[in-house]
């Protein structure tokens, strides 16, 4: 093709632009996220059609279950799960600060695009998802237009640390239970360049903990469970001071994540990782955190 024709693209073709997978274990994160149907992630979406890939946190409401014995008391238990996982997207967009509708967003590592859904419905702003799935893509950008907001919330197959959104663009933006598939210096550069000086990014993460010495038989345990790379608080701490994301909140949501695993645990939904979280939250070697920096 003669090089030095140029022809406008459609919107079509520019996505067809977008690189693919940046290295082999990307490909393989890509294929483990299209494969995914688990009723445990599927069943919960369904009670409102809010799709979560993360955790809940908060007290588990027992009076709402009623008792094992009741015919409602999987359907219920369900909800509460799914109740649990929206509410912990609710303390992450708390930490947002101040968002307006004219602001722009970015969900990176945004699984099937429940926490894009419920940021734009909050602040009426944009959202812009990416993540290495097709099938996620796909499946969040259906959602959107069932819910008549695809002018608002987009998800784009697309490797974090190499995103198309113009430096300082963006008035906040977050992972998810995301950045534990990625390098963390590469991360948090990537954040701070399209993040507008003064902007906001928060992580809500699982991470070893620095205190118990290395990482415990547990972690290693999700990691090969997720094909995913814990990494400890240091490391995020140090990240983002390298990366000029100075942290204003460091909260510890281990107690608060703890009852809904250990609800989970007795749920007909288990996929055997239930243990590996309730003993490694418990024995010290493994937080869950919440932090939420200041770009500067
Ligand atoms: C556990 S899911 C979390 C999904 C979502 N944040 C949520 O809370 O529901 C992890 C997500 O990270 C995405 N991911 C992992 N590595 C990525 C990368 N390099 N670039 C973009 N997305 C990535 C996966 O595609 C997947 O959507
Ligand atoms: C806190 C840590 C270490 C998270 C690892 C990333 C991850 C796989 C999150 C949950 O996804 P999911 O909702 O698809 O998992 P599950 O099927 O277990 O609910
Ligand atoms: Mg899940």
């Amino acid at each position: 093709m003669d090089s030095s024709v140029t022809t406008e693209l459609t919107p079509t073709d520019a996505s067809a632009l977008i690189p693919g997978p940046a290295n082999p274990y990307q490909g393989d994160i890509a294929r483990y996220w299209n494969a995914e149907a688990r009723p445990v992630n599927l069943r919960l979406g369904d009670v409102d059609g809010l799709y979560h890939h993360h955790y809940g946190i908060g007290a588990v409401d027992h009076a709402s279950l009623g008792t094992p014995e009741d015919s409602e008391y999987e359907k219920k238990l369900i909800a509460e799960l799914h109740r649990l996982e929206s509410a912990q997207t609710e303390v992450l967009l708390d930490h947002l600060g101040p968002i307006t509708a004219a602001d722009t967003l970015v969900d990176a590592g945004c699984g099937r695009g429940g926490s894009s859904v419920m940021a734009h419905q909050r602040f009426g702003c944009k959202v812009e998802g990416v993540t290495l799935s097709s099938t996620q893509a796909e499946f969040g950008n259906r959602r959107a237009r069932e819910l008549g907001i695809d002018d608002h919330v987009r998800a784009q197959v697309c490797n974090m640390l190499d995103t198309p959104f113009e430096k300082g663009s963006i008035a906040a933006s977050w992972n998810n239970e995301s950045s534990m598939y990625v390098d963390l210096d590469d991360l948090m550069a990537e954040h701070s360049r399209f993040l507008k000086v003064g902007g906001r990014y928060v992580t809500i993460t699982g991470c070893w903990n620095p205190k118990y010495g290395q990482p415990s038989k547990w972690v290693s345990q999700i990691n090969a469970h997720f094909e995913c790379n814990i990494h400890s608080r240091r490391e995020y701490l140090k990240a983002m001071a390298d990366n000029r994301l100075v942290p204003q909140a460091v909260i510890d949501l281990t107690p608060d994540t703890l009852p809904y695993w250990e609800l989970r645990a007795t749920s007909s939904l288990v996929t055997g990782i239930e243990e590996a979280f309730i003993e490694s939250y418990k024995d010290g070697s493994f937080q869950y955190v919440l932090i939420a920096a200041d770009r500067v």
